[in-house]
This record gives C-alpha cells, structure tokens and sequence, in this order.
C-alpha cells in the first residue's frame, strides 16, 4: 500500500473533488462515516463517547462523527477548543449541523473548562489533523495534556493531535497518546517510524474513496508490505520441479557458544523452501549441526572454535547468507573477505558480519551489487555512525544503498527495506513476541533460503520480512508474546506460507 506525504494527500484530495462528483463537506461526510462505522463496530451504544474537536477539517470530522453516532443511538457529546472563533468551512458546516440535530458543541476556551468525562466514557482525539504546523502550545497543549491524564481509551481520528505526520517530532513537543488510530486512506510516514509510531496505539487504515486513479498515478518512495504485494511475485512450487529447482544454500554461521545462531538459520533457511543447504561452520559445530538438522550439509573449517578462510569452494551456491554468530575473531574478518571475494551473486549480510565490516570499511568493495544487509538499529549505527532522528536515518539509508548498491533491511516493529533506487518498502507484519533471542537468526536464514530459489533481492527482502512476521504472528497467537522462541517462529512458517498461498494449496 503506497504511503503518501501530507502534500500528496491534499492533492489526492483536491484531485478526487475535481474528478468525482462529490464536495470537500461529503468527503468529510464519508470519513466521518468510516469512523464512526468503526466506533459502531467495536463499542456497544452504552459507551458515552466525548469527541474533542479543534476547528479545522479535523475538527470536522469530529463534530460529524458526533452527529453519526447520535443518529445511531450513542449518548455522543462535542467540546470545540478555541480560543478565536474561526473555524474551517467545513467545519463550521458540521458544527451547524451538529446544532441543526439537537445540541452543538460545548466550547472550551480555557483548560479550566475541560469536562468531568462519564465513567468508562470513549474519547475521541479531533483537535488537529494533518494541518499541525507548530508544536502544541497554549489551550491545545493544555487540553492534550489533560487527554493524556485520562485512563479512557482514546480513538484519534485520522492521526493524533500534535504528531506531524511526515517529519520527527519537536524536542518537547507533546502529542496525544492514543490507543487506536483511524487513518483515512493511507498510512502516516509517522505511523511507521520509531520515534512517533507508538503515540498513534494500534493504526486502522479506513478507505475513504480517494480516486483510485490519483493514488495509482502518483509515484511515492514510500509503501508498506501487505499480502497484496507479497501475492504479486509469490511463486508456488511447479509440479514436476526437483531440489536444483530450488538452489543450492550455503550459510556461514556460529562460532564456540553461538552454534544455536547457526541452527536457528540453517532450520529457517530450508523451512523456507531452498532445496539444498550447506553449513559453512567451525569444528565444534559439526555434532550439534548434524544430530539437530541431518537435512543439512556440514563444511567443517579447520578451526575448531570460530570460522578462518578455507579451501577455494567452487560449488554455484545460488546463495550465501553470512554472520549469525560468527564472532569478530581476525580469522573470521579473513574469511569473510574470502567467501565475499568468491560470490558471484548478491548475499545476505547479518549479526557480526555487519559489525566486521562497520570495523573493516575495505571490505565493503567486495560485497556484491544488490547484497541485502540486514541490520538492528545499533548495528547500523555501527556501519553509518549515529542520527539526529528517524527521518536523518531514512536519508542515511538511501545515501549507503545508492552508493554501495545494496539493500538495507532495518530492523523494528516495522522492519524498513530501502533500496539501491531509494525506496522504502514497511514491513506491516509482526509483534514483540519476536523481541527474543535469535529472531533475527531466522531472518537471515528465511533471506537465504527465498535468495537461492531466485527471488530477485528485492522480493527477497519483502517476501522473507513479511514472512518472518506472520509466522511470528502465528507463534504469537499460539503461545504468547512471551512465550515464544525464534524456534516457535520457525515452526510456524508453514502457517504463514500456506496463508499467502490461498486456500488451493491446502488441499
Ligand atoms: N483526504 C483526507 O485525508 C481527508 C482529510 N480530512 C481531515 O482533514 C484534516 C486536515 O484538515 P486541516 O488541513 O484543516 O488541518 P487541521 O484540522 O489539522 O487544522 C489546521 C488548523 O489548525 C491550526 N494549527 C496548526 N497547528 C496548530 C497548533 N500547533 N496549535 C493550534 N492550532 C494549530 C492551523 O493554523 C489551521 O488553522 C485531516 O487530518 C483529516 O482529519 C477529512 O475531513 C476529509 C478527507
Ligand atoms: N517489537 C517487535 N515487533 C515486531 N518485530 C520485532 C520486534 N522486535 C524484534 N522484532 C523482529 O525480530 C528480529 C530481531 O532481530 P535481531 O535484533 O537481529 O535479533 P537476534 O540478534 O536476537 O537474532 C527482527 O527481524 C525484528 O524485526
Ligand atoms: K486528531
């Protein structure tokens, strides 16, 4: 799904207004609408639901969701906070309305003024929208605080009040925290970024009729990942296809203490369809690798405890995945420069692999165009040094893609892959039940396996993130957030390919 900036988003506006037979005051009438379907959807008409308005289109919104929901049977009560008593046009059609139905809004015009809210009543965040120019001061501020004292749970409509939806937040800067966003149409850039994302609580898009020509047309960096997206290039398995239809594997993994990171990978690598996998490890991993995962082949290094530079290996692995638990020994930057040196293909860069290049910058010559690296955020400090904020970060994602021709991977809540082009594509999959050891083992692992069944890097990275969080989400549902391991991830990888595969194959 594309995610448009606040100025495209006006002209998808304007631009539907133009093309479609309806008026600005009817979009709103229709936005007002999804919300207040949704509120229906989700809170009995016993709920009390108190809706803050501000007096932009915003605000509209607001006072137009009060009147729905009173029509629906709700006990629905508007304030207006403003200290001038201009109001957008919009707005002040809906304000009339409101009065037009029965009761208008309350004013507020002094923090004095905020309201004694009924027990267990819903609040509904429509002081400002996307028209945020400045950060929260005066009556605003003080009223958003006084939301946030609030143990209710608070629905913001379209974005919550203070958060500017495409840069990072003012130092100081307040916002209401809401427990749900409903967002019109889109996701927010903020929505999706660490540093804003979690004021906006669980996000809804709601569809609210923009021409599908305009969002079509329009070209934006940015997109999350859904299944939609992921179903466009998803290849199902061919019938009369054998092992060498699906690639040849080899993954350079774990050191004395961290062989489970290899074996977290190799499992995920060949639970995520690479036909043939072999495990480029040090001695001490031989047993372990053998009695846990006899699918695998074993390439012994010499060294018992971590990897060193070997024999020249000339099989056509259709991809190498490197780092789970390698360490940083000397030997092991060496051998890492040997297996980077012999690939003739892009490869899959993780864990310590990273830290040895952020260390040895003479390294990043021999990694492959269209390599994917897939960092956390200190690791990627580490490679590019540390950033103001999320929106200096995405920039710095562009400049290393664009001049090393590769693909990042940030991983997060909403893992971000940028690409040598300068797009960025969100994952939208996923939970903090995946906070847990080895997670990012598996990624790699799941990366390497789709890379050897020749996803082009690109599908690579969108398939495997996505991937990687439905089956996290899978584990999720089945154990808990807490109590799931990566190996739980791996285990319900099934779960998530039969899923985008559609029912067909499950038969
Ligand atoms: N295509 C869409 O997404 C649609 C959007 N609509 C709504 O329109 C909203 C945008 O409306 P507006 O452009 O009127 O913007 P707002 O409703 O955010 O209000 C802007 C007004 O607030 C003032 N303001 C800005 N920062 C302030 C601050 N820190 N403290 C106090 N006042 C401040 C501005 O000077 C301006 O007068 C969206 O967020 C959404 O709710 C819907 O009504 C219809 C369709
Ligand atoms: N709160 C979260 N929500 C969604 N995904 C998460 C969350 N925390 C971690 N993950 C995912 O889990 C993985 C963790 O990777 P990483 O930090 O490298 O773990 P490890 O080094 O233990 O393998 C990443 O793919 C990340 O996107
Ligand atoms: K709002």
């Amino acid at each position: 799904m594309k995610v448009f900036t606040t100025p495209l988003i006006r002209d998808a506006d304007a631009y539907t207004i133009r093309h479609l037979p309806i008026s600005s005051t009817d979009l709103m009438e229709k936005a007002a609408t999804a919300c207040a379907h949704w509120i229906c959807s989700r809170f009995p008409a016993t709920v009390p639901v108190c809706v803050f308005c501000g007096t932009g289109n915003n605000g509209g919104d607001g006072l137009a969701v009060t009147r729905l929901l009173r029509a629906r049977g709700y006990t629905a009560q508007a304030w207006l906070v403003t200290s001038a008593d201009r109001l957008s046009p919009d707005c002040a059609i809906n304000r009339e309305r409101l009065e037009q139905a029965g009761e208008g809004p309350v004013m507020i015009r002094s923090a004095t003024e905020f309201p004694l809210l009924p027990a267990g009543a819903l609040v509904v965040d429509a002081l400002l929208g996307t028209g945020l120019t400045r950060p929260l001061s005066g009556l605003m501020r003080d009223i958003v605080l006084r939301i946030n004292d609030l143990h209710n749970p608070v629905i913001s409509v379209d974005i919550p009040s203070g958060m500017y939806a495409d840069q990072p937040p003012a130092k100081d800067g307040i916002t209401v925290r809401a427990t749900h966003t409903l967002s019109f149409m889109f996701y927010k850039l903020a929505f999706l970024l660490p540093a804003s994302a979690p004021a906006a609580g669980k996000v809804t898009v709601l569809p609210i009729g923009l021409h599908p020509d305009y969002i079509a047309e329009t070209p934006t960096p940015y997109q999350t990942i859904d299944a939609r997206l992921i179903r466009r290039f998803y290849k199902k398995r061919a019938a009369f296809s054998h092992k060498g239809t699906y690639g040849h594997a080899l993954l350079a993994a774990g050191s004395f203490g961290k062989m489970g990171a290899a074996l977290l990978s190799a499992r995920a690598c060949l639970c995520s369809g690479a036909g043939l996998l072999s495990c480029r490890i040090p001695r001490c991993g031989y047993i372990p690798l053998q009695t846990a995962l006899p699918e695998a082949m074993c390439l012994c290094d010499e060294e018992e405890t971590h990897l060193v530079p070997g024999e020249r290996d000339d099989t056509p692995y259709q991809s190498i995945g490197i780092g789970p638990g390698i360490g940083q020994h000397p030997d092991t930057v060496r051998a890492l420069e040997q297996l980077l040196q012999g690939a003739g293909s892009p490869v899959v860069l993780d864990a310590d692999a990273l830290n040895i290049l952020a260390r040895h910058p003479e390294l990043w010559k021999h990694v492959p165009a269209g390599s994917l690296l897939t960092p956390h955020p200190k690791e990627f400090e580490r490679l590019f040094g540390p950033d103001a904020d999320d929106f200096a970060r995405l920039e710095k994602m562009r400049k290393a893609c664009a001049e090393h021709s590769v693909y990042i991977i940030l991983k997060g809540h909403h893992s971000c892959t940028c690409t040598p082009e300068g797009n960025f594509f969100f994952n939208t999959s996923g939970n903090a039940g995946m906070a847990t050891a080895g997670s990012g083992d598996t990624l790699t692992g799941i990366l390497t396996g789709l890379l050897a069944q020749r996803y082009t890097p690109l599908e690579t990275a969108l398939l495997g993130t996505y991937i990687h969080g439905r089956a996290g989400d899978h584990a999720a549902a089945a154990l808990s957030p807490e109590s799931m391991l990566a190996s739980d991830i791996i285990d319900h990888l099934g779960a998530a390919f039969l899923e985008i595969a559609g029912t067909d194959m499950q038969h």
